[in-house]
């Protein structure tokens, strides 16, 4: 049976809910500080974690944080507000598996419990080693087959793609959280030479910094404690195929001295062992930070970057692909279909007009996520506005202001994108659709104090 942790300050809330997962043959436990969950976590083998964001005395991207230290292949769901969808968009950033907004239906929650469970499995089966070099062997770790997008800057995209694939040069894949690098990712590997042998995806950020090197390049058995069985890393699990490093810019500076040390010298040793391994693995890499201000800050290895960097290619945000929405939807739509046994045949005019609104801080991803929740909801042949969640009309309040001045609405347009982005300049202005110098003269003009 399935074992869940709630975490939930709300304790008649939490006692439902975890009545309600209970009645669904769950075995749900629940904690209603972060401090309670934290031990309760540490001591009972949990299969997920439902958390709220808002706890009193901590901070919930904070707790999660922890959580994923404690053990990074844990799925978590976060229960937010409807008003709190960047906080949501943050908490996916930091390794939350999806986002629910209060008030929810039992179904959404259900829907995404067994959703984040699946995933759970489907993780498992991604990380098996496999059994030797040879074709034969490749293990199925598919991220969905893409769909090609019309609009100009997938098309940009896909020739990039075929430009490199055939290629052993190492790719950086820059663009924001949910724009699909991980889909490219897999498309250049699918569509290179190496695309018989493995991709094995590794987010760096969900790996402690303790493990990370075991992770990497394995470990023989007795070197620490816990290494019961000796046990071979990414590197080695890669060999002749494709390595996809995701969040490349959380890797601990100890971390991407051993990366370079393996991509340079095309060799690598467990630890614990003295034996050094050659490995043959193109290096993919992703991220949503800004490396070349990190590499300025002294946080990411220059050569480090210059090894990891031969080529770059952006993923495109939703709304610089705004053409291929309604083929994103269709995509979506169907593939909800399918993993819900059910037969909703499109969206309503209303519906269509609000995603088109709509600006889509957690690009595909999160469409995704709202047409697979709006499909389960959908009792009719047609998905109507009434089963979207609040947040997408809570902004489209905002883009289409009755009261507001014009200067009112863009100086709060331009704190918005600030928070959504993290106050990253570069990508606030990418959000708002200006240049970063015409978001520095708006800043001053507002005197916003940053
Ligand atoms: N071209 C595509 N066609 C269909 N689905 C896609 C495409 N690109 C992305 N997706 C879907 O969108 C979701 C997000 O994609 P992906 O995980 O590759 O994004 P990401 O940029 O790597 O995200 P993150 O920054 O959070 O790691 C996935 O569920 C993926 O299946």
């Amino acid at each position: 049976m399935p074992r869940i942790l709630i975490i939930e300050d709300d304790a008649a809330f939490c006692q439902m809910l975890q009545r309600f997962l209970t009645k669904k043959g769950y075995e749900v436990e629940t904690s209603f500080t972060a401090e309670d969950a934290k031990q309760k976590f540490k001591a009972g083998a949990f299969d997920m974690v439902i958390t709220d964001l808002r706890l009193p005395n901590y901070d919930g991207i904070e707790l999660l944080t922890d959580i994923k230290a404690i053990n990074a292949k844990i799925p978590v769901l976060v229960m937010t507000s409807y008003a709190e969808v960047s906080t949501a968009v943050n908490a996916m950033k930091k390794g939350a598996l999806d986002y629910i907004s209060k008030p929810f239906t039992p179904e959404e929650m259900v829907m995404l419990v067994e959703n984040a469970l699946d995933q759970k499995t489907t993780q498992v089966e991604k990380n098996a080693e496999p059994k030797a070099k040879k074709s034969q062997d490749k293990v199925e770790v598919s991220a969905s087959n893409g769909i090609k997008g019309i609009s100009d800057a997938s098309k940009k995209l896909h020739e990039y793609i075929k430009l490199v694939a055939p290629t052993d040069m190492s790719i950086l894949i820059t663009g924001e959280s949910g724009t699909g690098k991980e889909v490219t990712a897999k498309s250049i590997h699918d569509t290179s030479k190496r695309k018989d042998f493995n991709f094995i995806a590794v987010d760096c950020g969900a790996i402690p910094k303790e493990i990370a090197t075991s992770e990497f390049f394995g470990h023989v058995k007795g070197s620490f404690t816990g290494a019961i069985e000796d046990k071979i890393g990414h590197f080695e699990a890669a060999n002749g195929g494709t390595l996809f490093l995701d969040e490349i810019g959380n890797l601990s500076y100890e971390n991407q001295i051993q990366l370079l040390r393996a991509l340079q010298e095309r060799k690598i040793k467990r630890v614990g062992s003295t034996k050094e391994i050659s490995v043959d693995v193109r290096v993919i890499t992703a991220t949503n930070e800004d490396l070349v201000e990190a590499v300025e800050k002294g946080t990411f290895r220059e050569d480090l970057y210059h090894r990891i960097n031969e080529f770059s290619i952006e993923t495109p945000s939703l709304q610089e692909r705004f053409e291929d929405l309604p083929l994103f939807a269709d995509f979506f739509l169907d593939k909800a279909n399918r993993s819900l046994d059910k037969r909703v045949l499109g969206f309503s005019d209303e519906t269509t007009l609000v995603f088109k609104q709509y600006h889509w801080p957690g690009n595909l991803r999160e469409l995704q996520n709202i047409i697979k929740r709006s499909v389960l909801l959908t009792t009719g042949d047609i998905i109507q506005t009434d089963v979207l969640p609040k947040e997408l009309f809570e902004v489209n309040k905002k883009v289409a202001p009755d009261n507001f001045s014009k200067d009112a609405y863009e100086k709060d347009q331009i704190i918005k994108a600030l928070k959504e982005t993290n106050f990253n300049k570069s990508k606030a202005a990418k959000l708002l659709k200006v240049t970063r110098k015409t978001l520095y003269n708006k800043i001053n003009q507002y005197n916003l104090d940053l």
